[in-house]
């Protein structure tokens, strides 16, 4: 078994696109990991939506042989992805780690998600090897970038390494500092098995293969695991590491980052952040920090016509076989027919859902306005959760209703804190909490805010107030009471679920309005006049009317705007056409995605 004290394990903080994935192909390369046949850029990165969109969404393990003064290290780098949504993964991998590396882009300056994850490896007792990236550019702003580095953890200047991963320049120094700095693991290998899960993934051949790092005792082929958070057992049939291929191994020990084969048949058995140990000879408690994790933005799928709610389904259940967040859970409409209500830890996490159905499944699906989880106190003093507003009840049974806050951290050059203060404090019920200086011209501003007011269109807004400078990361808070109403849309008289919405009070005539002027326009004339209600508050809030026909309007009254989101449901093109028969008005499914764009439009 390898002696410890030749073993580093490391994580790597960086902001999307900051370069991480580009210095992981230069360590390989550098420490001749990979054949130079197999070697590819971003090796790391398998997954085709990664490639393609640039961005780590699973962490993949790689290990190392390192020489340094005469001795061969083991190195242990844990790719974690950079994202907001998958914060909790990154948590995860940090516990699986001594050390850090904190890399941070020359021509972008720290960003609020490198803030957030470097206090987290702070607080993770983590040892940080600090390094300033493309410094080939240009546009490098090197020693400003290391005095944001400075002002966030405070260290000397000299400690700052300064590198170019796509060059090369400086990335043997940051081996070297690895080895100096980041401490060495500890672990008894016979104290009973303690092994931290921070991935896992399914494999169609073997089932899930599950990622961990083991801090005490050893296992093998054989040995029988128990999983600590289910009281699952499994026999092991084959451990090893990560070359960053996988490469079968007698066991792995203390210290040691590598895999476990076990015949677990989901991702969801084997979650991210429980222990594994030893069914035969258990730990008696398991590693700190396990979280069941819950969605935090829902949104219902539908096909767009029935004979497509079975292949949706069954893709839905492999996609959960690798991905663990991933919520569902039948649903229905009398409006979009079957579906299911998805839950997702975010909406980059949504958006790489809907993509990979496409993508490796083949199929197009609607998607309805996302929205946040309600806490709901009851008029008879019981208290519920409700994702769907299709399902909130009626307003006479409610006594309370309280929504999930987060607090916001924006990093911005000084020049657009006044707009984004304005966005935020007048149009999304955002309070400033305080600011700090964030290096030269450049400040951190802290808000709380509803999570549903940023969970739409926020990040792109920030991205245009800023010009693409400003970043975010927030963390949940909490649930507080809040004035929220749903709005009910009446078409006939008749009530049509799927186009109800939640909005705060604030909002609700201005939303309401929206939302039955749009649907005037996208429900086809009929033989009848219609009339189009928004209700709140007992009462009707809006009111628009669709004139009854004239003979010669059909022909246009298909066509309208059709969305991207439309297209992409070419395949599908039957189902475009399909009219949905309520209360005797046929509404085309183009009108259940306005509510969609309403909520794009609230701000
Ligand atoms: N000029 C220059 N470009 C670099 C350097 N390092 C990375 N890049 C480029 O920056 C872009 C992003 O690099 P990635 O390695 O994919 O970034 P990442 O941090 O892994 O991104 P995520 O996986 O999304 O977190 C790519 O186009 C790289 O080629 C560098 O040192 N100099």
């Amino acid at each position: 078994m390898k002696d410890v004290n030749l073993i580093r394990n490391i994580c790597i903080i960086a902001h999307i696109d900051h370069g991480k994935t580009t210095l992981v192909d230069r360590i390989l390369e550098l420490t001749k990991s990979v054949d130079p046949r197999q070697m590819h850029e971003q090796f790391l990165d398998q997954m085709d939506i990664e490639r393609e969109r640039g961005i780590t969404i699973k962490a993949q393990p790689v290990k190392i042989l390192y020489q340094y003064k005469e001795k061969e290290y083991e190195i242990n780098i844990i790719d974690t992805p950079g994202h907001v949504d998958f914060s909790y993964e990154v948590s995860r991998s940090m516990a699986a780690c001594e050390g850090a590396i904190l890399l941070v882009d020359a021509s972008q300056g720290v960003e609020a998600q490198t803030v957030a994850h470097t206090y987290l490896a702070i607080e993770n007792d983590l040892d940080l090897v600090a390094a300033v990236n493309k410094i080939d550019l240009p546009n490098a702003n090197v020693d400003e970038t290391c005095n944001e580095i400075i002002d966030l953890i405070g260290i000397d200047s000299s400690d700052i390494l300064k590198v170019s991963a796509k060059t090369g320049q400086g990335v043997e120094n940051i081996l070297n500092a690895i080895i100096e700095k980041v401490k060495p693991p500890k672990g008894d290998v016979k104290k009973p098995l303690k092994a931290l899960i921070f991935d896992a993934k399914y494999d169609k051949y073997r089932g899930v293969i599950v990622y961990v790092r083991i801090f005490d005792g050893s296992v093998k082929k054989g040995d029988e695991i128990l999983v600590m958070s289910t009281g699952d057992k499994y026999e092991v049939i084959e451990t090893g590491i990560f070359t960053p291929l996988m490469k079968p191994t007698e066991e792995l020990g203390p210290g040691e980052v590598g895999y476990i084969i076990a015949g677990i048949k989901e991702v969801g058995h084997a979650k991210v952040g429980d222990t594994i140990t030893n069914a035969a000879f258990p730990s008696d408690s398991p590693l700190p920090g396990y979280k069941e994790i819950k969605p935090m933005v829902y949104a219902s799928m539908f096909s767009g016509l029935p004979e497509y709610y079975e292949e949706l389904k069954k893709s839905l259940e492999k996609l959960k076989l690798n991905d663990w967040a991933l919520f569902f859970e039948p649903t229905h409409s009398p409006a979009l027919g079957f579906g299911f209500r998805c839950g997702f830890l975010g909406l980059l996490h949504m958006d790489i859902v809907r993509e990979r159905l496409e993508r490796e499944y083949e199929i197009a699906v609607i998607l309805t306005a996302p929205n946040v989880e309600y806490k709901i106190l009851l008029s008879n003093g019981n208290e519920m959760f409700v994702n769907d507003p299709a399902k909130f009840p009626d307003e006479d049974e409610i006594q309370k209703i309280y929504e999930p806050f987060v607090k916001l951290s924006i990093i911005t050059p000084s020049d657009y804190v006044g707009d984004i203060f304005t966005n935020l404090q007048n149009e999304r019920r955002a309070n400033l909490l305080h600011t700090e200086n964030a290096g030269k011209n450049r400040v951190i501003m802290y808000f709380k805010v509803p999570l549903a007011e940023i969970i739409t269109d926020f990040f792109d807004r920030l991205k245009a107030i800023s010009h693409g400078y400003a970043s975010m990361d927030y963390e949940f808070l909490g649930y507080e009471e809040s004035d929220v109403v749903k709005i009910s849309i009446l078409i006939n008289k008749e009530p049509v679920d799927a186009l109800s919405t939640i909005v705060h009070k604030s909002k609700a005539y201005i939303v309401a309005k929206k939302l039955v002027d749009k649907l005037s326009e996208l429900i086809p004339r009929h033989q009848f006049e219609i009339p189009i209600q928004a209700k709140a508050y007992g009462r009707i809030i809006a009111r628009a009317d669709i004139k009854a026909l004239r003979k010669d309007v059909l022909a246009k009254c298909y066509g309208g705007d059709v969305t991207r989101k439309m297209k992409l449901l070419e395949k599908q093109k039957e189902g475009k056409k399909k009219l949905r028969e309520i209360g005797q008005v046929s509404i085309p499914q183009e009108a259940f995605l306005a509510v969609l764009r309403i909520d794009e439009e609230k701000h």
